[in-house]
């Protein structure tokens, strides 16, 4: 089974690119999904990031408010590092049960979409790693448009993730998103990449 890794900033187009990859028949492993249910099914991640963010963190129903937390981590870059301190190893885990599961299925593929993938170390598990990239005042737009977010909470994001440069430097293949380009014929370069890796 080919462990493909997809990485890159927000609102580029990973998840654009892992349509493509999933018609090849891959399993798709989504990070934030992965992360989204630790977050409902794992007290020990909860207590964790309580212990260290405090009560404010949760809303009233004494679940964790993401954007509460957004709101601290994404303007102070220490705290940022601290939360993936916590969350990195509880992520890891749960992406390599779900990689043993593909592969016992007889997947030909499973691919892990993930922003940190390189700094969580979870690219050392992956046979390639693309990046994706568009321009961050393209990202912008976007992800206010996909998530129903203010554009100052969308520059908080986008300022908080690695640059352009990081990605290219840690990736071997590098896939790009334009302005010019309409998502299908960004999804049909796609294919024609992970076809390519697949054979390898
Ligand atoms: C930072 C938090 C509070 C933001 O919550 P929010 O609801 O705004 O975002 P959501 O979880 O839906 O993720 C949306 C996007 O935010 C960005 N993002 C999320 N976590 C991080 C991070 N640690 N570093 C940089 N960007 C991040 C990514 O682009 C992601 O695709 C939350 O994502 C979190 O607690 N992240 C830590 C866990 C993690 O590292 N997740 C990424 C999986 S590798
Ligand atoms: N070429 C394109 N033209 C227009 N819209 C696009 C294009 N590519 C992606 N989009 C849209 O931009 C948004 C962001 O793309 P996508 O969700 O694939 O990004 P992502 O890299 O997975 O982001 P995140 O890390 O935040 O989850 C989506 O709503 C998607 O439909």
């Amino acid at each position: 089974m080919k462990r493909i890794g997809i990485t890159g900033p927000t609102g580029a187009g990973k998840t654009t690119a892992l349509q493509a990859l999933e018609e090849l028949g891959a399993l798709i492993l989504d990070a934030d999904a992965v992360y989204h249910r630790l977050l409902e099914e794992d007290p020990a991640l909860c207590q964790a990031l309580t212990d260290r963010f405090g009560a404010g963190i949760l809303n009233e129903a004494g679940k964790l408010d993401r954007k509460k937390l957004g709101s601290v981590v994404f303007g102070d870059p220490a705290a940022l590092e601290e939360l993936n301190g916590i969350t990195h190893g509880f992520i890891q885990k749960a992406l390599e049960a779900e990689m043993a599961r593909a592969e016992k299925d007889g997947r030909p593929a499973a691919a892990i979409d993930a922003i940190a993938l390189i700094e969580s170390g979870c690219d050392r598990q992956c046979d390639a790693v693309v990046g994706i990239l568009a321009p961050a005042e393209l990202r912008i737009r976007r992800i206010m448009a996909r998530d129903g977010i203010v554009e100052d909470y969308a520059r908080a994001r986008v300022a908080a993730q690695k640059d352009e440069a990081f990605y290219r430097a840690h990736c071997d293949f590098i896939l790009e998103n334009g302005p010019e380009d309409t998502p299908e014929a960004f999804r049909q370069r796609a294919l024609e990449l992970f076809r390519g890796l697949l054979k390898r």
